[in-house]
C-alpha cells in the first residue's frame, strides 16, 4: 500500500502565499490557446509520446526560454522541455480548476454562467488533480497515560474516605446481618464499603453490572462484598452453588470463611471451602451429593441410549461411574441428578479447578455471584490460567423455556444469564488485557480515595482519575529503614534481635520518644534525617542522636497491639531464621508460616499468633496478602520485597482499620539506592501515596555486641549449617 502510494506521482506544491488558502497555480495561462468552448476538446493538439510538441510553444516559463530547434540535439532537448511544459500545463489547469471550483459562487457572481462553462469544459484533469493528503500530526499534545483505558478505569467511582454510613441506616440489609455486625462491635460501615453497598444492595443505586474495588489494605473490602452477598442469597428454597469466592491461598481462605460465617448467621446458607487440605475425594462428598429424579422421559432416552463402550473407556471418572451404579439403586423413571450441598464456596484457584475437571456434578451454571480478591496476583501470568477454566463455566445458558420456545422471537439475550462479578485489591489492576479475560459486563470501578491520597492530589493537581495505579500507604502507618553497612551484612541477624529484643519501642515513632525510660544495654537511635536528606554512602549506622530504649518484650507490651511478623524472600529463608531466632533467644515464641506449614498446623500457628500466645511469626510472601491480624503492632521486613506492591502487602498487615502500626525494612547496602532513592521504590516511590507528613525513617542501629554474644551467634551459625548438610 504504502509503495503504491508512493510510486504516484506527487506534482509540485505550487507556493501560496497564505497557508489556508486554496492551491493555485503560480501564473495564469495565456489566453492565446483558448479555443471556442463548445470543441475546446477537440481542438487541443493530442500529444503522444515520442511526437514533437508544437514550437509556437505559449509557454509560461519566462525564466527558460525555448530556442528554435535547429539542430538535432536541440531538437531533442527541445522535445523533452516541451512535454515537461505539457504536463506542467495541464497541472496548472486541473490546480486552476480546483481552485475556480471551490470559489464556483464567485465566479459565477463576477463573469455569469457562460465563462464558467468554458473554464469548466477547458479543463481535462488527467489524474493530476493534487492527491489527498493525510491530516497533519499535532504533536505536543500532552495525553494522559489512562486516556488510553476505558471510560470505567479513567474516571472511577471515588469513594471518599470520610463517608460513613451506620450499618442500621442500610436499610436494604436484613435485620440479622446489622445485629451480628453490632454484636462483634461492627456499628458502622468503613468509607469503601459505604461507598459498594448501596451500588450491590437492592435500591435506587444499585448498579446492574460488575465492580471493580481498588482501596488501601486493611480498609474494609471483605465486608464490601460478603453483605451484599450474603443479603440476595440468604433463605433460598433450594441449596444451589451460587456464591464463589477465589482467593490467592488457604490461610485466606479461612479467613473470609469466619468473616462470612458471622455474617450469615441465621440465613440458612451453606459454606464450604476448597482448599486441598482434604483429600479431593473428601472435598467431594463435602460439595455434591447424588440423588435422583422422577423424570420418565429422561429416562427412556437413557434406556434407548445404553452404554457406549468407547465413550465409557473415554471417560475420567470410569471407576466412579461404575462405583455408583453399584451402590446407589435407581428406582423405575429416574434419572441420576447431582446436588449442590452448599451455597457458597470459598477456594484457591487451583482447588476449583481441580473441582470443575473431576468432580462429577460439580457446577457453576447457578452461580450469581463471583468474588475475585486480590484480583491482582489471581490474574498474574503464573495463575492465571484458572480463568479459562472457570468462565466458561458462568458462561452457560439456562435452557430454553417453554415460552421461549413458542415464541421464538424472544432473544437469546433475554435469558442471559447475569453473574455479577467482584474484582478486588489493594494494588488493582489497571492492565486491561488482564480485566478483559474477565468477561466484565458493565464495569464500574469504585477508588478509594483515602486521606493521603487526597492530600497528595490537592498538592500536584492531578486530575480526577489520575490517582488510578497509585497505591495508598495506610496513612496511620509509620515506616522505618534500618541501614546494614557493607561490612555488616553479615551481621544481619543481629541487627533483626536487636529489633526484637528493643520490643515494640524503636519504632513507635517521635512523639512517643519523650516518654521513653533510658537503659544503658540498647544501642538503637532513630535518626532525624528524613529520606530526602539521605546520604547512602553514610549508612555506617553512626548515630546522631542518642536515644535509649526499655527492653520490654515484643509480646504483651503496655500498647494494646501486638507482635511482629517478619517477612522473608522464601520458604526455607523463614524456616532457618526463625531456628537461629531460637536457638539465639530460646525464650521467645515463635511460629513459621509458609507453604509447608500451610495446613493446619499453620492455622494452628496463626490462631496462636492472633491469641498472643506467640510473639514472633515468621512468614514468606504467602502471608503478604490479605491476612488480618488484629492489632498488630509491627512489620518487619528482614529481606527486601520485591517491588513497590510487595511491600505494600506487607505492610499493610499492621496498622489496618484505622489502627497504628509500624513496619520496618533491614536494607542491605546494596539495596540501598532502590530503598531509599529510585522511583520505583519505597521512600522516594512515584507509585506509594503518603501523607504530607510521612515519611519513612532512617533508624540507625548500632550492633554493639559483647563477646560472648558473638560466640553465641556464630555457634547458632555453625548448628544451623550442620543441620542444613543432614
Ligand atoms: N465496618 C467495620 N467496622 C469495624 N471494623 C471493621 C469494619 N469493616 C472491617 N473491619 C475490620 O477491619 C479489618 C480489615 O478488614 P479487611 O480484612 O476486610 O480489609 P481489606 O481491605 O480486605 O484488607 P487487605 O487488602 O489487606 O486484604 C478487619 O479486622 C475487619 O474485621
Amino acid at each position: 500500500m504504502a509503495s503504491a502510494f508512493y510510486n504516484r506521482y506527487i506534482p509540485p506544491q505550487p507556493k501560496t502565499s497564505d497557508p489556508i488558502e486554496p492551491t493555485r497555480p503560480a501564473k495564469k495561462r495565456k489566453k492565446s490557446r483558448s479555443v471556442p468552448a463548445s470543441n475546446s476538446q477537440q481542438a487541443k493538439p493530442r500529444e503522444e509520446p515520442g511526437e514533437l510538441a508544437p514550437l509556437n510553444g505559449d509557454h509560461d516559463d519566462e525564466e527558460t526560454p525555448l530556442r528554435s530547434p535547429d539542430s538535432e540535439a536541440v531538437r531533442h532537448d527541445f522535445k523533452i522541455r516541451n512535454r515537461h511544459k505539457t504536463v506542467l500545463d495541464k497541472y496548472g489547469k486541473a490546480a486552476k480548476k480546483s481552485a475556480e471550483l471551490t470559489d464556483e459562487r464567485v465566479v459565477v457572481a463576477e463573469n455569469g454562467e457562460g465563462e464558467r462553462q468554458e473554464d469548466v469544459m477547458d479543463v481535462k484533469l488527467h489524474g493530476l488533480e493534487p492527491l489527498p493528503q493525510p491530516a497533519p500530526v499535532i504533536e505536543d499534545r500532552k495525553v494522559s497515560a489512562f486516556s488510553a483505558l476505558p471510560e470505567w478505569l479513567q474516571a472511577p467511582v471515588l469513594a471518599s474516605s470520610a463517608d460513613t454510613v451506620p450499618f442500621k441506616d442500610l436499610t436494604a440489609l436484613h435485620d440479622d446481618i446489622v445485629t451480628s455486625l453490632e454484636k462483634r462491635g461492627y456499628s458502622g460501615a468503613f468509607a469503601i464499603q459505604s461507598a459498594v453497598l448501596p451500588l450491590l444492595l437492592p435500591g435506587p443505586k444499585q448498579h446492574s453490572g460488575d465492580i471493580c474495588i481498588s482501596a488501601a489494605t486493611g480498609s474494609g473490602k471483605t465486608l464490601a462484598y460478603i453483605l451484599p452477598m450474603v443479603q440476595s442469597l440468604r433463605h433460598k428454597p433450594v441449596t444451589r452453588l451460587r456464591g464463589l469466592i477465589v482467593v490467592p491461598t488457604r490461610e485466606l481462605v479461612n479467613q473470609v470463611r469466619e468473616t462470612l460465617e458471622l455474617c450469615s448467621a441465621s440465613s440458612g446458607l451453606k459454606i464450604a471451602t476448597a482448599v486441598g487440605s482434604k483429600t479431593l475425594k473428601e472435598e467431594q462428598t463435602m460439595l455434591v451429593e447424588k440423588g435422583q429424579r422422577y423424570d420418565p422421559e429422561a429416562y427412556k432416552a437413557e434406556q434407548e441410549k445404553g452404554i457406549d463402550e468407547d465413550e465409557e473407556l473415554m471417560d475420567w471418572n470410569f471407576d466412579e461411574k461404575f462405583a455408583s451404579k453399584d451402590d446407589f439403586e435407581l428406582f423405575y423413571n429416574h434419572v441420576i441428578e447431582y446436588m449442590s450441598k452448599v451455597d457458597i464456596l470459598i477456594c484457591t484457584p487451583g482447588r476449583l479447578v481441580e473441582h470443575i475437571q473431576s468432580t462429577t456434578g460439580f457446577t457453576l451454571k447457578h452461580v450469581q455471584w463471583l468474588i475475585i480478591d486480590e484480583a491482582d496476583r489471581l490474574l498474574d501470568e503464573s495463575f492465571q490460567q484458572w480463568v479459562d477454566v472457570v468462565l466458561p463455566g458462568l458462561e452457560y445458558m439456562p435452557p430454553r423455556h417453554a415460552l421461549h420456545e413458542t415464541q421464538p422471537d424472544i432473544s437469546r439475550s433475554s435469558r442471559r444469564r447475569e453473574v455479577r462479578k467482584i474484582i478486588l485489591s489493594a494494588t488493582m489492576t489497571r492492565d486491561i488485557s488482564k480485566l478483559m479475560t474477565l468477561h466484565l459486563r458493565r464495569p464500574k470501578l469504585v477508588v478509594l480515595e483515602g486521606r493521603n491520597q487526597k492530600i497528595a492530589d490537592e498538592d500536584s493537581g492531578a486530575a480526577l482519575g489520575d490517582e488510578a495505579g497509585r497505591i495508598e500507604v495506610p496513612a496511620t502507618l509509620e515506616e522505618y529503614g534500618v541501614p546494614i553497612p557493607e561490612q555488616k551484612t553479615q551481621d544481619k541477624p543481629l541487627y533483626l534481635v536487636q529489633l526484637l529484643d528493643a520490643g515494640s519501642d524503636p519504632l513507635i515513632g517521635k512523639k512517643d520518644r519523650s516518654q521513653r525510660v533510658p537503659s544503658k544495654s540498647s544501642g538503637t537511635t532513630q535518626s532525624d534525617i528524613s529520606a530526602d536528606d539521605e546520604d547512602l554512602s553514610q549508612d555506617s549506622g553512626s548515630p546522631s542522636e542518642s536515644d535509649d530504649l526499655s527492653s520490654q518484650p515484643v509480646a504483651g507490651s503496655e500498647h494494646s497491639s501486638h507482635g511482629a511478623l517478619i517477612f522473608t524472600e522464601s520458604n526455607e529463608q523463614a524456616l532457618r531464621l526463625a531456628r537461629l531466632l531460637v536457638l539465639l533467644r530460646p525464650s521467645w515464641q515463635i511460629g513459621t508460616l509458609t507453604k509447608s506449614t500451610a495446613g493446619a498446623s499453620g492455622r494452628k500457628t496463626l490462631a496462636a499468633f492472633r491469641k498472643r500466645k506467640l510473639s514472633i511469626l515468621i512468614a514468606s510472601d504467602r502471608a503478604s496478602r490479605g491476612l488480618d491480624i488484629p492489632d498488630l503492632a509491627h512489620v518487619v521486613n528482614y529481606d527486601m520485597p520485591k517491588s513497590a506492591t510487595s511491600y505494600v502487602h506487607r505492610v499493610g498487615r499492621t496498622a489496618r482499620a484505622g489502627k497504628a502500626g509500624q513496619a520496618t525494612t533491614l536494607v542491605l547496602h546494596n539495596q540501598g539506592k532502590w530503598f531509599w532513592k529510585d522511583k520505583s521504590g519505597i521512600a522516594k516511590s512515584e507509585i506509594l501515596v503518603r501523607g504530607p507528613d510521612k515519611r519513612v525513617v532512617r533508624l540507625n542501629l548500632a550492633i554493639d555486641v559483647t563477646e560472648e554474644e558473638r560466640d553465641k551467634y556464630e555457634k547458632a551459625l555453625q548448628t544451623l549449617g550442620d543441620e542444613a548438610k543432614r
